[in-house]
């Protein structure tokens, strides 16, 4: 193998390309434990116990507050270690005079923060179930899936296709559905924000499977002359109530009429589905839009890959890995022109994409 460094001649000069192939793997193989770590300090309430705490908590106290056997503190330590190095806690020195009397004490930061039960935009329901055995099982059961004929590892792992598995395990239905709408709610926030020039002017919007209507009901308070209509499934919006500006329709995006609007928000939709599908979806949200010039667009909130303006690795590396996940849904991630063809084929004339929120993009797109 490759490159080795020269230790004056004296021994045989050490194969450092090997032994960092070696810590690559390891690296990869160890990578889903600090996955675990993640979801162990939720179920024992560590962040919600340093915020409970009021400021740097030290390690003792930590141990204090939280369910844990006396006899296994040394391995927190540990869990804890791991955490502070993949940036889900802060550690402060405080520095007390003599050399082994300096205290660590942990602290929250903008990762823990979102971790936090009271947080408005607290994403541990997406954790729950992105780590719940049953999802983890999925991906254990991968390359046996890409041997057999089943649609998806889901259903090579637990005998039944993806949404039929959420809808008949109500447990598992409650996580899927929690982790969408955290997602939503913290989407909905940056919307809100930081992107009301997407919003402005228009009287009405329709968010095409919104679900129970988190991304909907922000909108609907931030613009308050705006009506808006959250259109799912019946099944999915039955027994919700609306408000002054909000009401939910049930419907089927591919087969019935969309609720005329301004514009049509698809967050998270048609990465769910094939072109053929996609294209369809859209169609029938072009017949629901008033012409470009009379301000009629949607707005898709949406992955797209490969884009060379997007800088963080951390991102680029999670888009990878999320568009695996996917494969459990039969869905995917497109790129910018695969986004560009879909869009041209359902008959829309232009579009404008944002890679402004993180991992997905805001696309502007027009009859
Ligand atoms: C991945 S979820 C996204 C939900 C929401 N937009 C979000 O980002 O959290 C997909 C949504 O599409 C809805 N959906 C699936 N098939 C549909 C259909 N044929 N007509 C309307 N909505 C549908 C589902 O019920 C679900 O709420
Ligand atoms: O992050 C996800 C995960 C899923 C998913 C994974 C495994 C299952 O058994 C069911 C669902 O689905 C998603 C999805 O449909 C989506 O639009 C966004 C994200 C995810």
């Amino acid at each position: 193998m490759g490159s080795f460094s020269s230790n004056d001649g004296a021994e045989k000069a050490m194969p450092v390309q090997l032994l960092q192939a070696q810590a690559h793997i390891w690296k990869h193989c160890y990578s889903y434990v600090s996955s675990m770590c993640l979801k162990c300090s939720l179920e024992l309430g560590i962040p919600d116990a340093i915020q409970s705490h009021g400021g740097p908590m030290t390690f003792k106290q930590l141990v204090e507050a939280i369910p844990v056997c006396p006899g296994k503190a040394r391995c927190l330590y540990r869990v804890m270690r791991v955490l502070v190095h993949w940036g889900f806690f802060e550690l402060q020195i405080r520095k007390r005079g003599g050399a082994h009397e300096d205290e660590e004490a942990y602290s929250l930061n903008s990762a823990s923060e979102l971790l936090l039960r009271d947080n408005p935009v607290n994403l541990e329901p997406f954790v729950r179930f992105m780590l719940d055995p049953v999802s983890i099982k999925s991906m254990d059961c991968l390359s046996s899936w890409f041997q057999n004929d089943d649609l998806s590892p889901v259903e090579t792992a637990h005998g039944l296709k993806a949404w039929d598995l959420v809808a008949r395990n109500p447990e598992l239905g409650c996580l899927f559905n929690g982790a969408m709408a955290s997602d939503s709610r913290l989407v909905a926030r940056v919307l809100t924000d930081h992107c009301k020039w997407a919003f402005e002017g228009l009287k009405s919007l329709v968010d095409v499977g919104g679900g129970t209507g988190e991304t909907g009901k922000a909108i609907a308070d931030a613009f308050p002359h705006m009506e808006c209509t959250v259109f799912d499934l019946p099944h999915v919006v039955a027994g919700l109530q609306g408000t002054r500006n909000l009401k939910y329709v049930g419907g089927d995006m591919f087969n019935e009429k969309i609720p005329p609007a301004d514009a049509i928000l698809l967050k998270w939709i048609l990465h769910d589905w094939t072109d053929e599908e996609s294209v369809k979806i859209l169609k029938k949200c072009k017949e629901a839009i008033p012409r470009k010039e009379e301000g009629g667009k949607l707005i898709i909130i949406e992955t797209v890959m490969d884009d060379p303006t997007v800088g963080d690795e951390n991102i680029k590396e999670t888009q990878l890995l999320a568009d695996v996940v996917m494969i459990n849904v039969l869905g995917f991630e497109r790129n910018k022109e695969e986004w560009a063809k879909l869009f041209a084929h359902a008959g829309f004339s232009d579009y404008v994409m944002r890679p402004i929120l993180g991992l997905r993009s805001v696309i502007e797109v027009y009859p």
